[in-house]
């Protein structure tokens, strides 16, 4: 692993309205390996993706992707340098079957583009073939290729997010932002994401997750960053994590606040 962050954060702050969502956020996220954000629901973790991928623009601060300040970008142009995410609400095309969804997330990368996967001639049908055959990989990453041509529709909560996952993994980044990847998942297929993504980062992807359940945070990730009302609160590995006092305060306070809702415990429970 190099030592050259390849996402950096640099006094971050988003502001709505009055609402002080992220304040002079420092993060950096090290090139290969498993990134963790973690904190209570609120506490801005979402809104860190959504400047990261252009969705949203920064009020102060700079973030800057192997050195390339992000500012300006549109989310295409950030998606081409090399950036890709999941969303914490499924966002799969229900009607259409695995491949397609794989080879929509790819159409950036064909030269004939979305049009050309629809209206294919004889022209495209090598560049189409190459595409199935990267689409086909991609979804046996996440072990998904036998259902390959199964309506997406069809698949169960669990196995769309690794759908989505495997779209997102189509417009080949570097990057890989993944928005509560286990959300809604059995405790079986979280054991089965945790060595897919442990894969994946093999293969030499850089992986920056938000995620509730500790278990699957504290097993995955080398390193972790704690945000607390829009605030980073505490970096470092696993450990330190668990046992930095700032973090068992911001978690065991919300759950005093809510009452036994479902904030997870820094200990390891999964919500
Ligand atoms: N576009 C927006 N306009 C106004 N407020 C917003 C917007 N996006 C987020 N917020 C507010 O910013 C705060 C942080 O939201 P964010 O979704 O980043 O939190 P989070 O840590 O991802 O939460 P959760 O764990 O519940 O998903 C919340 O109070 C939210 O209501």
């Amino acid at each position: 692993m190099s030592n050259v962050p390849l996402l950096t954060f640099d006094g971050v702050s988003r502001h709505f309205g009055g609402l002080k969502v992220l304040q002079d956020v420092h993060l950096a996220v090290p090139q290969g390996g498993i990134f963790g954000l973690i904190g209570p629901n609120g506490a801005g973790k979402t809104t860190v993706f959504n400047l990261t991928t252009g969705l949203l623009a920064v009020s102060g601060g700079t973030i800057r992707y192997e050195g390339r300040d992000l500012a300006g970008l549109k989310p295409h142009q950030i998606t081409r340098t090399g950036i890709a995410r999941t969303f914490q609400n499924i966002r799969v095309f229900k009607e259409m079957s695995l491949l397609e969804n794989v080879m929509v997330g790819m159409h950036s990368h064909l030269r004939y583009g979305a049009f050309g996967l629809l209206a294919s001639t004889g022209l495209f049908r090598s560049e189409e073939r190459r595409a199935r055959d990267r689409a086909r990989e991609l979804l046996s990453w996440v072990k998904l290729d036998h259902k390959a041509s199964d309506i997406a529709d069809n698949l169960s909560y669990g196995e769309q997010r690794k759908l989505e996952l495997a779209r997102a993994l189509a417009t080949e980044p570097r990057l890989l932002l993944l928005d509560e990847p286990v959300a809604g998942m059995n405790s079986a297929e979280k054991t089965d994401l945790m060595a897919e993504i442990r894969n994946i980062s093999a293969r030499g992807y850089t992986v920056f997750m938000i995620e509730h359940d500790m278990r699957f945070v504290m097993g995955l990730c080398e390193h972790i960053a704690v945000l607390n009302f829009g605030r980073i609160i505490a970096r470092g590995d696993p450990d330190q994590i668990r046992n930095d006092p700032e973090v068992i305060e911001a978690y065991l306070g919300r759950e005093e606040d809510e009452a036994g809702g479902d904030a997870a415990t820094v200990e390891g429970s999964a919500r």
